[in-house]
């Protein structure tokens, strides 16, 4: 019997593989092992070889994201509060160039609606706008939560976003009881620097996976050329067709359309700010190596 699974964790060296919705406790080949099989990929099981089955291949991958380590991620979930914390939207538009580098759809949350249902903060309509997909949701009330449990049906999803915004707590709403076994143990020491870290995919009873550990904490952005960054931008990128110069950087170029735009405010003034900031960072490190 040959049958396709996807990977949803490692534990005392086994592999937990989701066959046809069932899990069966696996060993893989030691060479995929020493290729460094990921949780999320999706395999190839033998038949069993002294009581257990055997990881013999794995397809090939769609994305990989190295933290948390899963492979075939589809969905990052960028959860921001509104309020307590107020969002950092340099993250959130870091966080919007890592996914894309990584090919992995954003979706923009932004939660905590209870606290400002009477002034969700005007960048709300920025995003929208620029193309992005943003939901307003309160894990206290339930607001937003069936559109966010919606979204990450029949995919593979990762959540990121800074510490207190509600991670924890959209998951628990989309579905009560979903991290109960990895519990508070792991919560902790996921504060620890050098502990390793383990994810796990936790299956959603609308079908679809999602890892139990936040991603994205890498706060580098990715190795991209400076000259290309316009393009995680898309209303950067749009306005740009209009610069004089097509290799403009949109810095102090003389009939620049990008910078125009900005004065006009078809470009918002914080936007283009968090990419002259990710200019300098990308020359800088272009620099160094
Ligand atoms: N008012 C309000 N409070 C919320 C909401 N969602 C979460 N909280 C509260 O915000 C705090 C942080 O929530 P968590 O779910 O732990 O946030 P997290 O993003 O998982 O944080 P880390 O685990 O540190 O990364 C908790 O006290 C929650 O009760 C919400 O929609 N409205
Ligand atoms: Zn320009």
């Amino acid at each position: 019997m040959v049958a396709e699974g996807r990977v949803i964790k490692f534990y005392g060296g086994f592999c937990y593989v989701m066959v046809d919705g069932a899990v069966k406790e696996c060993l893989p080949r030691r060479r995929l092992v020493t290729a460094g099989l990921l949780v999320g990929d999706r395999v190839k099981v033998g038949a069993a070889e002294a009581g257990r089955c055997v990881v013999e291949a794995v397809l090939p991958r769609r994305t990989v994201l190295f933290r948390p380590p899963v492979a075939n991620v589809e969905l990052a979930v960028l959860v921001f509060s509104i309020r307590d914390p107020q969002p950092n939207f340099g993250l959130l538009d870091r966080l919007l160039v890592v996914s894309q580098a990584a090919g992995i759809e954003a979706l923009v949350c932004f939660n905590k609606l209870d606290l400002a249902r009477d002034t969700p903060p005007a960048e709300v309509a920025v995003y929208r706008a620029v193309g992005y997909r943003v939901i307003l949701t309160s894990a206290l009330s339930g607001e937003g939560v069936t559109a966010l449990r919606d979204a990450l049906a029949d995919r593979i999803s990762v959540f990121a976003g800074p510490s207190g915004a509600g991670k924890s707590s959209l998951l628990n709403a989309i579905q009560p009881g979903l991290r109960l076994r990895t519990g508070e143990i792991s919560h902790k020491t996921r504060r620890g620097r050098h502990t390793t870290r383990v994810v796990e995919l936790l299956p959603l009873t609308g079908g679809g996976l999602v890892a139990d550990t936040p991603g994205f904490t890498q706060l580098d952005l990715p190795d991209i050329p400076a000259a290309e960054l316009a393009a995680y931008f898309p209303e950067i990128a749009a306005a740009s067709a209009g610069c004089r110069f097509n290799d403009c950087l949109h810095v102090q170029e003389p009939a620049c359309a990008v910078r125009r735009a900005v004065e006009e405010g078809t470009v918002a003034l914080f936007r283009y700010r968090n990419y002259l900031s990710f200019l300098r960072e990308l020359k800088e490190k272009e620099r160094r190596f």
